[in-house]
C-alpha cells in the first residue's frame, strides 16, 4: 500500500513552499512512497493542507550516513539537520531520504 498523504511540521513549510527544501527524512513507517506519485501535503499541528508534492525518489540511509549534502537539501546545516532527527526520531538509525519537487499550493 503506497502513501498519498505527508504531514510536516509547521515550521517547515515555508522552506517547503520556496523550493529551499527537496527532500524529508523518514522512519520505515513513512518509506512506502511511490515515485512519480503525487502526494499531498498538509501541516502535522492542525492538519492543514498547504500543497502537493511529487515524489521523485526513496531510497534508505543509515543516520551516520547523513552529511552536508542532505543538510543542505532540508535548507539546514548537517548539526541542525541531526538535532531534529534526534528529536523527531529518537535511536532511530535505519531512515530514509525522500526526494521531491514541488508541484503547487
Ligand atoms: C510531522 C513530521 O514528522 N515531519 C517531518 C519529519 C521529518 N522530516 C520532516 O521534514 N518533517
Amino acid at each position: 500500500m503506497y502513501l498519498a498523504d505527508i504531514l510536516f511540521f509547521e515550521r517547515f513549510e515555508v522552506d517547503i513552499l520556496s523550493g529551499a527544501k527537496t527532500i524529508t527524512i523518514r522512519d520505515k513507517t513513512e518509506k512506502n512512497f511511490l515515485p512519480n506519485t503525487i502526494v499531498q501535503v498538509s501541516t502535522y499541528e492542525t492538519r492543514r493542507w498547504f500543497c502537493q508534492i511529487l515524489i521523485k525518489d526513496v531510497q534508505p540511509i543509515r543516520y551516520d550516513e547523513l552529511s552536508e549534502f542532505h543538510a543542505n537539501q532540508e535548507n539546514m546545516s548537517l548539526e541542525e539537520l541531526k538535532a531534529v532527527i534526534d528529536e523527531i526520531y529518537p535511536n532511530v538509525r535505519d531512515l530514509y531520504v525522500i526526494t521531491y519537487v514541488l508541484l503547487g499550493s
